[in-house]
């Protein structure tokens, strides 16, 4: 077994520093600590401050997010994560979720090599990315793979939590050395354990979908246009998940949710595809959401509410909302895999 660097040597008047760890930073978007008006406001007001999430003239939109975004959305938004809400931890699911998925992961690779530290982390609230980078050096973290949860690359997602990491290193005199693990929108494992995950699901409907769409998270369709890949990703991660599952085109297809503002989005829009398929006479619709790792409000208010409501609305008659890979099996082994990927070089290797 690998030796632990051991911090309790020093000679008098020599800093207690430690020394010779590895950190596994995971780092998903984050959530409000509570559902009522002042801690909507202060998260939304921290995601929504963001140049990399809003791309509009600052002035303008400080006018806009403060007169009209930050009166009017936290209360009915409130009100949304209240029926998601952990009430058992007190807490939104992401957070939930995510700290599962760092605990599982830590479990797996730790045995392994025991100098390896797993922790995690929020883009916007609570923890902070500062707080944790802070906690794994101060722990003897030399080295830190941070890991943005996103399959897709997304300038408004997995820039954005460079930006913050790269911000809390700049306050530090002894910077650990910094990996970041790149999108895994085309990599067979998750492309297989999305699709296992998908099949396993449908296979305890009583019913077989019609159709199945895969929503991702839209950005404004200007995005793709000053040249994010986001788009290009997720139409890879939607091709690649359909040719494993033998479906065609018109059974399986890619649409984009969670619209916001006036601006033109992404499209298809999935709430227009649900509408527009349960009119033309689709009775049974499945919903899986690749794009993200956690459930969240997007997937099980805005998919499993408001999609299904939409749907039923409009003459459909069954719909599933499937669950994303969250801490399942599945979900783990894509994490695993693009952490021990990453750490190559640095962890000890299992032979
Ligand atoms: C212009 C605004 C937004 C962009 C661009 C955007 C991109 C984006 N977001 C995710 C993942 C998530 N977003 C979530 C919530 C959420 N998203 C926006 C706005 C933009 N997102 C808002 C304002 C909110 C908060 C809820 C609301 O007021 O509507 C979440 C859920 C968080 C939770 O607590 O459950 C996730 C996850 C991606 C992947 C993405 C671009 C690729
Ligand atoms: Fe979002
Ligand atoms: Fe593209």
């Amino acid at each position: 077994m690998l030796k632990i660097a051991d911090t309790t040597h020093f000679p008098p008047g020599h800093p207690q520093v430690a020394f010779g760890r590895i950190g596994v930073l995971l780092v998903n978007l984050g959530t409000p600590e509570a559902t009522d008006y002042w801690s909507m406001r202060r998260y939304l007001k921290e995601f929504l401050s963001d140049p990399r999430v809003i791309e509009v003239n600052r002035v303008v939109w400080w006018l806009v997010l403060n007169l009209i975004v930050l009166t009017k959305r936290p209360g009915p938004k409130g009100k949304d994560y209240d029926t998601i809400w952990n009430k058992a931890l007190d807490e939104g699911p992401l957070k939930t979720i995510t700290r599962a998925q760092a605990e599982k992961l830590a479990a797996a690779i730790t045995r392994e090599d025991p100098r390896l530290i797993v922790d995690w982390a929020m883009r916007y609230g609570k923890p902070p990315i500062a707080e944790r980078l802070e906690a794994l050096q101060k722990q003897g973290c030399e080295r830190i793979l941070i890991v943005p949860l996103y399959p897709q690359y997304a300038a408004a997602t997995t820039a954005t939590v460079c930006d913050k990491a790269f911000d809390a290193l700049k306050t530090m005199r002894w910077q650990p050395i910094v990996r970041i693990a790149p999108p895994w929108h085309d990599d067979p494992a998750y492309i297989e354990n999305v699709c296992i995950s998908l099949e396993a699901h449908l296979a305890r409907l009583d019913f077989e979908p019609e159709v199945i769409l895969a929503s991702f998270h839209g950005v404004p369709k200007s995005y793709l246009e000053k040249g994010d890949p986001y788009h290009c990703h997720c139409m890879k991660t939607g091709r690649l998940m359909r040719e494993r599952l033998e479906m065609s085109p018109e059974r399986f297809r890619i649409t984009f949710q969670s619209r916001f503002g006036t601006e033109e989005w992404l499209q298809p829009y999935t709430d227009k595809t649900v509408e527009a398929l349960a009119k033309s006479g689709v009775k049974r619709l499945a919903i899986v959401n690749p794009g993200f790792t956690a459930d969240c409000l997007e997937t099980l208010e805005e998919i499993g509410g408001e999609n299904r409501e939409i749907f039923l609305h409009n003459g459909g008659e069954k719909f599933a909302a499937i669950p994303c890979l969250n801490d399942t099996e599945e979900g783990m082994r894509v994490i695993e895999t693009v952490v021990r990927r990453e750490l190559s070089g640095w962890m000890a290797s299992r032979t």
